[in-house]
């Protein structure tokens, strides 16, 4: 899988370099490059803002040095069998991120992310660039950032952890939070009694089924209580099997 990211503040990305991530491009199980939308500006101040048109607070970020930074990138010969790139630009206004989308996007061979900054990228550059990608607005969450690159982390990490080879034990991948629409269990470990607080029996006694079925009830019921708006999307008959103590 190839990463691109353009951003005005590459160092904002160096996070990458680091654990699973880093390991994961040192293994050549990942290429992630990069790229400062300042080396596609030719002015003297490397200008990458203006004023809005129609006016409003704040600057809006210029075409040009997007579209030139895009081009760049633009696939070659040997990816158009595979269809066009996925273009992701971070946006309070996009699609908001769930794992469900970083799937998808793990099944692709080349995604390119676009930081922006100030009050956004100027609108024309998404539509243009619809020519060689396919282009993603995509929202963290319901709340304000001031640019895309913390959104970028966290989604490049959520798309890099699914890649084969990237996490070590391909099984933790398996009991992921949200997979089955519910919040993940509670997880303990040693010591059992820790300033008198015990870890709860059933975990304790070996009893797969038990426990099995513990796991599930805290997962349905901690969901209920934290995430009331994906236990409506569940069976009456698993919420019917849960014992849920509320
Ligand atoms: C007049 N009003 C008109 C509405 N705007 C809205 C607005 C526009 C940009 C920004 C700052 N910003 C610039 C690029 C950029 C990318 C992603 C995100 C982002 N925020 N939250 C997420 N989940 C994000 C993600 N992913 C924020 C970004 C903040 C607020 C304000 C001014």
């Amino acid at each position: 899988m190839r990463f691109d990211v353009i951003s005005i503040f590459p160092e904002y990305l160096a996070p990458l370099e680091l654990s699973l991530i880093g390991k994961a491009r040192q293994d050549g199980l990942v290429q992630l490059t990069v790229h400062d939308l300042r080396d596609f500006t030719h002015d003297r101040h490397r200008t990458v803002d203006d004023t809005p048109y129609g006016g409003g607070a704040g600057m809006v970020m210029k075409p040009e040095p997007w579209a030139q930074a895009l081009e760049s990138l633009k696939p070659g010969t040997e990816t158009l069998e595979a269809g066009q790139p996925v273009l992701v630009v971070p946006s309070p206004a996009g699609e908001v991120f769930t794992q469900a989308i970083a799937e998808e996007l793990a099944a692709e061979e080349h995604l390119v992310f676009a930081c922006g900054r100030y009050e956004g990228i100027d609108e024309r550059v998404l539509e243009w660039a619809a020519q060689n990608y396919r282009v993603r607005p995509m929202s963290l969450g319901d709340y304000v950032l001031n640019g895309g690159e913390v959104a970028v982390l966290a989604m490049v990490e959520a798309v890099a952890r699914l890649l084969p080879g990237v996490v070590g034990n391909p099984e933790s991948l398996i009991e992921e939070s949200h997979q089955d629409g519910l919040l993940e269990y509670p997880v303990y470990t040693k010591p059992s009694d820790w300033r008198d607080n015990q870890v709860p029996e059933v975990l304790l006694s070996g009893n797969h089924a038990k426990i099995a079925r513990f796991r599930r009830d805290e997962q349905l019921r901690r969901t209920a209580v934290r995430r009331p708006d994906l236990i409506a999307q569940l069976s009456v008959a698993e919420l019917n099997k849960a014992d849920l103590g509320l």
